[in-house]
């Protein structure tokens, strides 16, 4: 991580853990907004207005959190004005690295080796991880965001002017119900198979794992409709869906996350699918940078090995790519 600015070598990827051994991640530090007319948003400054072709998302496929503002870009026509670039998957000692793997971008603004470069950028005495996702502001060479719940509503509704008639992600009259289970998914679920894998004493990762197939259960039961909220797809499920995709392939086995699999759920398994198959989703998951970056975690896999399955997800991956 970076402190005042400057790379420390004492950096891993298993973020702090509270005297219990119970993973916590850290708070996002960028929080601006971009708006359609460039007003502050809800958190930061100003000054950041929606226009074609001005910004940049970095991320990488490994990445749930990053993975969900990818989605949003699809679902909301934005390729052609919010530009991409896709960090390498295998996590270094010096964090996100750009290049050098199938998929895998140079930095086309900067020519950065490292992702901590563009946070030392943005602010020279940065203190705090290297996140993905990164929304990056071409014009003024600075970040607007690195927190990813907010790029996706960012996307949801600052470009509605220069592309209508898409979904909107996050209808007014959801909004409350949307933020309750947003609040119970993510802490079941999306961190919480992280709670789960990143856990360092039994205690930590009981708690966690039972809370994570407690949720999934949950969940299978309430689907009734094509999507949680029945008829609308909502972010909600960009975010459900997020972690979905990795559990059989990543969370089942690197995070100790195996008393089912997606697979084991008729309902959740076939929800998968549904989200999977949107115009554009497919193309957001990328199973060799899922497997290669969880599996480079040293800290839980000290080989680095890589598994070769899990085959029904192969399967699926190639069925939806068509
Ligand atoms: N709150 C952030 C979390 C992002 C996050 O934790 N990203 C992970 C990858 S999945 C990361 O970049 N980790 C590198 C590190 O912690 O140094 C968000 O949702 O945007």
């Amino acid at each position: 991580m970076l402190v005042n600015g400057t790379w420390t070598t004492d950096w891993h990827p298993v973020q702090a853990k509270d005297d219990q051994g119970r993973f916590v991640r850290q708070v996002s530090s960028f929080r601006n907004w971009i708006t359609p007319d460039g007003s502050p948003g809800p958190t930061g400054t100003g000054g950041f207005k929606a226009e074609a072709g001005r910004y940049r998302l970095y991320v990488a496929l490994i990445c749930p959190w990053a993975s969900r503002t990818l989605i949003a870009r699809k679902l909301k026509g934005l390729e052609d004005l919010v530009a991409v670039t896709v960090v390498n998957p295998v996590l270094t000692d010096q964090g996100w690295a750009f290049g050098g793997h199938p998929g895998a971008d140079a930095d086309p603004l900067h020519g950065a080796g490292h992702l901590h470069q563009l946070y030392t950028r943005a602010d020279a005495n940065y203190t705090g991880r290297a996140t993905v996702p990164l929304l990056w502001d071409e014009r003024t060479d600075t970040a607007v965001s690195n927190e990813s719940a907010e790029i996706l509503r960012m996307f949801n509704s600052a470009f509605a002017g220069l592309v209508p008639d898409r979904p909107d992600l996050y209808p007014a009259d959801l909004a409350p119900r949307i933020d309750a289970l947003n609040a119970q998914i993510y802490d079941g679920l999306n961190n919480g198979v992280y709670k789960a894998g990143f856990a360092s004493s039994q205690a930590a990762y009981d708690e966690a794992v039972a809370g994570v197939f407690e949720m999934l259960d949950r969940l299978e039961d309430r689907l009734d409709g094509p999507y949680l909220f029945g008829e609308r797809l909502t972010e909600t499920d960009i975010r459900l869906f997020v972690t979905l995709i990795r559990f059989d392939a990543a969370y089942h086995g690197l995070f100790k996350a195996n008393i089912r699999r997606i697979a084991d759920y008729p309902r959740l398994s076939a929800y998968q699918e549904r989200i999977l198959r949107l115009p554009g989703v497919a193309e957001t998951v990328n199973l060799d940078h899922i497997k290669a970056g969880y599996y480079s975690i040293k800290a839980l896999n000290p080989t680095g090995i890589v598994p070769a399955g899990p085959e029904h997800v192969i399967r699926m991956m190639e069925l939806a790519r068509g």
